[in-house]
């Protein structure tokens, strides 16, 4: 189907919207009357900018306040109408969006708005122009699509339809019986089909849609519920997207417009009109790389953590680190983009990674160049949109590249041929001994502009299931936080966000290693000379009041700054380590529970910024 976007959805002058829409990909445009009237270009230049970028013009909106208005009211809006049609004209756009009225004048009364759409109709028609009518959700007297499709139906003009507006239908539609009277509406009546999703918040309709609208999949509402209903009339218009957000309104053009594209491709994927590749869900966590220029303080954390360093890349100054399955690599070789230690990449177990490269691709996901030497193996790799490297591997499956092949076992090369096993076993008696047996999770912390988009990148490109949104208390601002994780568990992100640029030495990303005894791998920790996050007295003395435990157990934890969480599926148990540049690790111990710790996250936060 053919694609649209309202200029409104975008930041920048006119023209970078329609640059940023061009370069993602879109077929149309609408063109909101503001950026029109904000833009030094004539509507004739307008018109031959979006012809140059292969646009078309799709809708001009809004019109507002036209109709159910007493006799002399409705002479000057029809004035008002001649004008807009005129520039209409020069601007080669043939559908023009008029919104329910929110008149104080305006009356209710529908066979006089019919009748007065219907003259609007015919002034349109003269200058090839159809009118859509949507209603509005905090219409004065029309509010709901049913209501402006009796409107229209009975003006009963060709060039009278309505105007279908996802955001207003779903903002006040309880029950998805109440769609249903889509399907009284013919097909050729629906003159435009605009696409929002929004959070579901309880507040005022017109604040929730001038602020927080977002693109379909990336708040609650089922979208693709609505698009059936839709085309099932036999609606063959644009899928055009109009989102009133605040973020994207200062978020660059470009991005967003690839966010909003790729949205709209998952939508026809759901609605069954397109047959992208189909998502290859990671099983596990091959890896997570840390690139730091100096691999000194990094590795004394991970030594002090029982990881052993097992193997060195054979062309690059990157180093396995290793303990049960947890594996992290160590690269040197320097990230130009950012400085200090951070986590620039994971590895993804993949299924079939070159299908999960060819379904991210599809979705317009950035496929990272192979920086390689000849030799290595060949590595499918994406960037999500913090620009994280994420691979698909196939660990040891012989009939496909192996990453771990490019790594030469450091003792074998060290010692020679035989120590190779010994050293798997150093790693794994390390296991044993210092209890950490996987990566548990990865928490990304997201550019500010970047949440939704990633949340909706995650889901749709990877295949993984995002969990409820949290707000998190931080000393200095509120950070959300929401999970994507597979159906087992075990692959699990943490995806947060503050709400404007945050210090990223506090907000920083981290590992979180899975352990069977937290204490035992804390102390060990401790005594090998790494730092753990030190929590204030109170959270225990909290502690203490909303739980029992054993004798002693409370004090093992205030001792060595042991977090306690519990949920209906049962408890966890973590510590943090002091953070090294932009990265730190946790230990967890989860015994059935199946969160992250949110309640713990604002007195981390904050022992974090005391660190600092
Ligand atoms: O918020 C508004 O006024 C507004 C204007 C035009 C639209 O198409 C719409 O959905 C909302
Ligand atoms: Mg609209």
């Amino acid at each position: 189907m053919r694609t649209s976007i309202a200029t409104v959805s975008l930041s920048g002058s006119l023209t970078e919207k329609l640059t940023a829409a061009s370069r993602a990909g879109f077929d149309g445009v609408e063109i909101f009357e503001n950026d029109l009237l904000a833009s030094p270009l004539t509507p004739e230049e307008i018109r031959a900018r979006c012809a140059d970028l292969g646009l078309t013009i799709d809708l001009y909106q809004p019109m507002r306040d036209i109709e159910a208005v007493p006799a002399d009211e409705f002479a000057r809006n029809l004035r008002r109408a001649r004008h807009k049609f005129e520039l209409m004209r020069r601007l080669g756009a043939d559908t023009v969006l008029v919104c329910s009225s929110v008149h104080p004048r305006a009356v209710d009364d529908d066979a006089l708005a019919s009748q007065q759409l219907g003259q609007l109709a015919a002034l349109a028609e003269d200058f090839g122009i159809r009118i859509a009518y949507e209603a509005l959700a905090w219409g004065r007297h029309v509010n709901t699509y049913d209501h402006a499709w009796r409107i229209v139906e009975a003006a009963d003009h060709p060039a009278l339809g309505t105007c279908l507006d996802s955001f207003h239908i779903l903002s006040r539609t309880a029950d998805p019986k109440d769609l249903e009277g889509i399907a009284d509406i013919p097909g050729e009546k629906i003159f435009f089909l605009q696409l929002a999703d929004a959070p579901l918040l309880a507040m005022d309709v017109l604040q929730w849609s001038r602020h927080y609208r977002c693109f379909p999949g990336q708040g609650g509402f089922d979208v693709a519920g609505l698009v059936r209903h839709v085309l099932h009339t036999g609606y063959d218009g644009p899928l055009s997207l109009e989102v009133f957000n605040d973020v994207f309104r200062q978020a660059e053009a470009c991005p967003t417009a690839v966010d909003a594209l790729r949205s709209l491709l998952v939508l026809q994927e759901e609605v069954g009109r397109t047959t992208p590749p189909a998502p290859v869900v990671p099983t596990g966590v091959a890896f997570a790389e840390l690139v730091t220029p100096d691999a000194g303080p990094v590795s004394a954390v991970l030594g002090a953590l029982g990881f052993t360093r097992t193997a060195r890349h054979r062309s690059k100054p990157v180093d396995l680190w290793q303990q049960g399955e947890a594996r992290i690599l160590v690269n040197t070789q320097g990230s130009a983009r950012r400085d200090g230690t951070g986590l620039a990449a994971i590895g993804l177990e993949s299924p079939d990674p070159t299908g999960a490269a060819h379904r991210a691709e599809a979705l317009l996901a950035p496929v990272l160049p192979r920086r390689r030497a000849p030799e290595d193996a060949t590595l499918d790799a994406v960037a999500a949109p913090d620009g994280t490297e994420l691979f698909f591997c196939a660990t040891d499956r012989p009939e496909l590249p192996n990453w771990r092949a490019d790594f030469t076992d450091t003792r074998k090369a060290e010692q020679g041929t035989g120590h190779a096993e010994r050293s798997t076993a150093v790693a794994e008696q390390g296991t044993r001994a210092r209890g950490v047996t996987r990566i548990d999770h990865l928490a990304l912390v997201q550019p500010w502009h970047h949440f939704d988009e990633a949340t909706l990148f995650h889901h749709s490109v990877l295949g993984l299931h995002p969990q409820e949104s949290v707000d998190v208390a931080d000393p200095y601002g509120l950070m959300r936080s929401r999970a994507v994780t597979n159906a087992d568990g075990s692959v699990r992100i943490a995806l947060s966000v503050g709400a404007a640029p945050t210090d990223d030495t506090v907000h920083a990303q981290h590992i979180a290693l899975a352990t069977d005894d937290v204490v035992a791998a804390a102390r060990r920790f401790r005594e090998s000379g790494g730092r753990l996050l030190p929590i204030p007295a109170n959270y225990y003395d909290d502690l203490a009041a909303r739980y029992e435990f054993a004798d002693g157990e409370l004090e093992t934890y205030r001792e060595l700054g042991i977090l306690y969480d519990r949920d209906a599926q049962g408890e966890f148990r973590h510590c943090y380590t002091v953070t090294v540049g932009r990265v730190f690790f946790e230990l967890v111990q989860r015994d059935g529970y199946r969160g992250y710790g949110a309640r713990n996250a604002p007195v981390r936060l904050a022992a974090q910024h005391i660190a600092q």
